[in-house]
């Protein structure tokens, strides 16, 4: 029977959940004092000081930490669920104390459809046992929860009646019910069973929405747990248009994972979501799920330490730095930027001069006279009067201070050394010899240092008349003293600054950065780019670089960042500093000091510190994964090499101008991993009326692509706004100002990439509801009401423009507004071109 206006039907049910809801808190208020307790004695025993002691009061210490701290944090609403069963076919208990069959037993349903319910269970974001183990709530994530989510009318399984109960703190506000055997008499404890309001996942759909997204924990539909509680064994593929709740389902896996297996996921788990304003939207689902410290949700353009991406490309310069041909330019930037350095190092000017002395190793020879006297090496390098050079270089390298401190470039185009009184010297065409013999390998640019060290003091070692001198004693058997002499003339002209200056100017420490802002230069970058890019796109990625200026410290693009990636690997990364450790072990051991502070961290500083211990994750979760560029792929790629993924997208809506170099990188960030496919085919988000408009730019955009089915209709339909008196701007404001009257939640005005900073102006003083975006800034966002404007503006901004389109139509959970400009030629009814039938 399900209720409509009955209010005391209603409320005596809201009673019910109530009464249980009390008995989870008085439970959970003794699990704090237990808690409390815990950690008072625990810092007691702490103060008896034997090691056993101590050992015992971090282990304590650690428990009731953890403990208190999910407590604290949980303690919001936190029970959501409850599911009514029939009995089981097994009857068996499972590790939940729940009966785990999902059957119903041959003979719970009599004959004449009435059926008792054999059990109740409630659902919450934690499991709470009451003191005699019996489950007060179980964990979403347990198994036993499962037919919560996964019960359909069209497959209950055991479940009768599914209900959400919505509370604050300790107030039970409402309930919701699904029936999932309306066929079935059912009743409980001898009363019929009631049925309340129109189903959970309406009333969550209608909601208006925030600048937040909320978790879905209590109204996941079937299709998607089947998703959330796939195995992680190898990949995981999720399909499934707009709106069908993809970034939904990923942060829930996540959470899934976590629960299901917390120590293989101790490693980490990587969320790579398309741009930082998809990770501020969606970083607060964890933590309503009772998960923070092992995820990291990072924007592709944020990947890397230290580089944060805040510039945008334009789309020519972009689908350059995006291609997997990028990987081949780099290889040649990385090392000819190293011969760029040295050549671009000033000739001429002052004169640097270094002396060093040692005593020989005074090994005697079989005469009794000292083998070698004293070395005196003398190392002589001439000082240019500054170094024109762009190329990143280590701290102190291709300048040096001078005697009067004043510094000084080093010539790198020769090395004179005196040693044994004898001018040794390598002329610029030795130096490039040796150069590139060291480079003919393939270790990164920067290890090879070492290896090319070496073969200068080789060749000058060959030059010095001792290498005829250890010869001699070699020919007598002596190779001790015959290294020894080697030793130590490697060991004098090491010592030298001048050498290291030298070495310093002529290999210096790349850095990304650095290369990427050598690239900047037309000329040297056509000579790594030929054969690879035509010289159009090597223009255009020269000009696009030159924003990072000379020292490469300039903003960023996403693009940016996954190139700085790959250099990284091709030069070797520098060493990362060590992380300064506390002295006192205790403060390492105790889990307070360690759990306490972490409630005060923000997500995104919790993941920027996960990512500064991490390179790489035991799973990653790409959202929007039609995006990543095959640079972007590579970069992703390496954060898990030996992690599980789950990967989701949609094909359609993806920015990318060539889907099937994307692919073909995807497949080699994920290798030959066996693959597990899911499509999710329904539209929470859009109401019929604007999925149907949307799927008319899809036809066009991808034609024979299905469109994800709407779930549910609003009656109001798309309206079409042509901008008056060519005033665009009081146009977009207006019809801005109109939505934010008729809806309580967001309004988003999706614009063209060109025009956002405009856009962002065209609604000054409008109130923080609303808010200006690019195109591409739209990804996975959404609003109660949406602008779109100019669709031809989007259509035509790059090679996917179609599709950038499609996004932004489906961002709006009620209202839809298309303002069409001049360039749009609206019909009759202002009906742009390209959204008519
Ligand atoms: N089972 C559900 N119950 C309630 N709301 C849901 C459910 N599934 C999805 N939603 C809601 O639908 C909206 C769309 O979800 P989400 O953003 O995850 O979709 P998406 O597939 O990632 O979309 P897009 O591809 O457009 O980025 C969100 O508001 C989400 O909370």
């Amino acid at each position: 029977m399900r209720d409509t206006g009955h209010d005391s039907v209603r409320d005596r049910e809201i009673g019910v959940e109530q009464h249980h809801l009390d008995q989870v808190y008085r439970r959970l208020e003794e699990k704090i004092h237990e808690a409390e307790f815990l950690m008072n004695d625990a810092a007691k025993r702490g103060q008896v000081g034997t090691p056993g002691a101590l050992a015992e009061r971090d282990a304590q210490v650690f428990r009731a930490g953890i403990h208190l701290n999910r407590l604290n944090n949980e303690f919001e609403d936190f029970l959501f669920g409850r599911i009514d069963l029939l009995r089981g076919k097994d009857g068996k208990k499972g590790p939940d104390g729940a009966y785990t069959s999902v059957e119903p037993a041959d003979d719970a349903i009599r004959a004449d459809r009435a059926a008792e319910i054999a059990e109740t269970l409630h659902i919450g974001r934690i499991g709470v046992l009451d003191s005699d183990y019996s489950p007060l709530v179980i964990d979403w994530r347990a198994p036993a929860a499962a037919p919560f989510y996964r019960s359909t009318p069209v497959d209950p399984g055991r479940v009768v009646r599914r209900r959400v109960v919505r509370s604050k703190g300790r107030k039970v506000l409402g309930v919701e019910d699904d029936l999932m055997r309306p066929e079935l008499t059912a009743s409980l404890d001898g009363e019929p069973l009631a049925v309340i309001g129109d189903g959970a996942l309406m009333a969550a759909l209608g909601q208006a929405r925030s600048h937040t997204m909320r978790d879905i924990v209590s109204s996941i539909q079937a299709e998607q747990d089947l998703v959330i509680r796939a195995p992680a064994a190898s990949v995981t593929e999720v399909a499934g248009g707009p709106g069908t709740g993809k970034t939904a389902v990923a942060l829930h896996r996540a959470a899934y994972l976590l629960y299901q297996d917390r120590r293989r996921y101790a490693g980490g788990i990587l969320i790579v979501s398309p741009t930082p304003l998809l990770v501020a939207y969606t970083e607060g689902v964890l933590p309503s799920l009772g998960e923070e410290g092992q995820v990291a949700i990072r924007a592709v353009g944020s990947l890397v330490d230290g580089a944060e991406a805040t510039a945008y490309d334009e789309p020519a310069a972009a689908r350059v730095k995006g291609s997997a041909r990028m990987v081949k330019v780099l290889r040649h930037a990385a090392r000819g930027a190293l011969e760029g350095a040295a050549e671009a190092t000033g000739a001429g000017g002052r004169r640097g001069r270094s002396r060093g002395g040692r005593r020989g190793g005074a090994g005697q020879d079989g005469s009794g006279q000292l083998a070698f006297g004293e070395i005196e090496t003398e190392i002589e390098t001439e000082a240019g009067a500054g170094t024109a050079t762009g190329i990143g270089v280590g701290p102190g390298t291709t300048t040096g201070a001078g005697a009067d401190g004043a510094t000084a470039a080093v010539r790198t185009d020769r090395l004179r050394v005196v040693a044994f009184g004898r001018r040794l010297e390598l002329e610029a065409e030795e130096l490039h010899r040796i150069r590139q013999s060291v480079l003919s390998g393939t270790a990164p640019v920067n290890l090879l240092r070492p290896r090319a060290r070496r073969l200068l003091l080789d060749a000058l070692w060959a030059k010095s008349g001792a290498a005829s001198r250890a010869g001699e004693y070699l020919s007598k058997g002596d190779a001790e003293l015959a290294a020894e002499l080697r030793g130590g003339f490697d060991d004098d002209l090491t010592s030298e600054d001048a050498f290291v200056e030298f070495l310093d100017a002529w290999w210096p420490e790349l850095t990304p950065r650095g290369v990427l802002a050598a690239m900047a230069d037309e000329r040297r970058l056509g000579r790594w780019t030929r054969r690879v890019l035509n010289q159009g796109e090597s223009r255009r990625l020269a000009r696009s670089l030159r924003r990072l200026g000379p020292d490469g410290t300039g903003p960023l693009s996403v693009h940016d960042v996954a190139l700085l990636d790959e250099l990284e690997t091709l030069l070797g990364a520098p060493p990362r500093p060590r992380k300064r450790r506390d002295l006192d072990p205790l403060d390492q051991l105790t889990g307070l000091e360690e759990l306490m502070p972490q409630r005060e961290e923000s997500q995104r500083e919790r993941a920027e510190r996960l990512a500064a211990e991490r390179t790489e994750y035991a799973h990653v979760i790409v959202d929007e994964a039609q995006d990543l560029t095959p640079m972007q792929w590579r970069m992703v790629g390496r954060r898990g090499r030996q992690a599980t993924w789950t990967v989701v997208g949609d094909a359609a809506q993806s920015s990318w101008s060539d889907p099937d170099e994307a692919a073909e990188a995807r497949d080699e960030a994920l290798g030959a991993r066996p693959r597990r496919r899911f499509t999710l085919t329904v539209n929470y988000r859009n109401p019929a009326e604007i999925a149907e408009l949307a799927a008319k730019v899809l036809a066009l955009a991808m034609p024979g692509m299905e469109s994800p089915r709407a779930v549910r209709s609003t009656g109001v339909r798309p309206r079409f706004s042509v901008v008056r008196d060519g005033d665009l701007a009081a146009s977009v404001r207006e019809e801005a100002r109109r939505l934010l009257e008729r809806v309580d939640g967001t309004v988003g005005v999706v614009v063209a990439m060109h025009r956002r900073q405009q856009a962002a102006r065209w609604l000054a003083g409008l109130g923080e509801r609303v808010v200006a975006l690019g195109s591409l800034e739209a990804k996975g966002l959404e609003y109660d009401a949406t602008v779109v404007v100019s669709p031809a503006d989007i259509a035509d901004e790059s090679p996917a423009g179609l599709r950038v389109l499609y996004v932004a139509l489906t961002r709006a959970t009620q209202q839809l507004t298309v303002v069409s400009a001049a360039r749009d030629e609206p019909d009759a009814d202002g009906v742009p071109d390209l959204l008519r039938d």
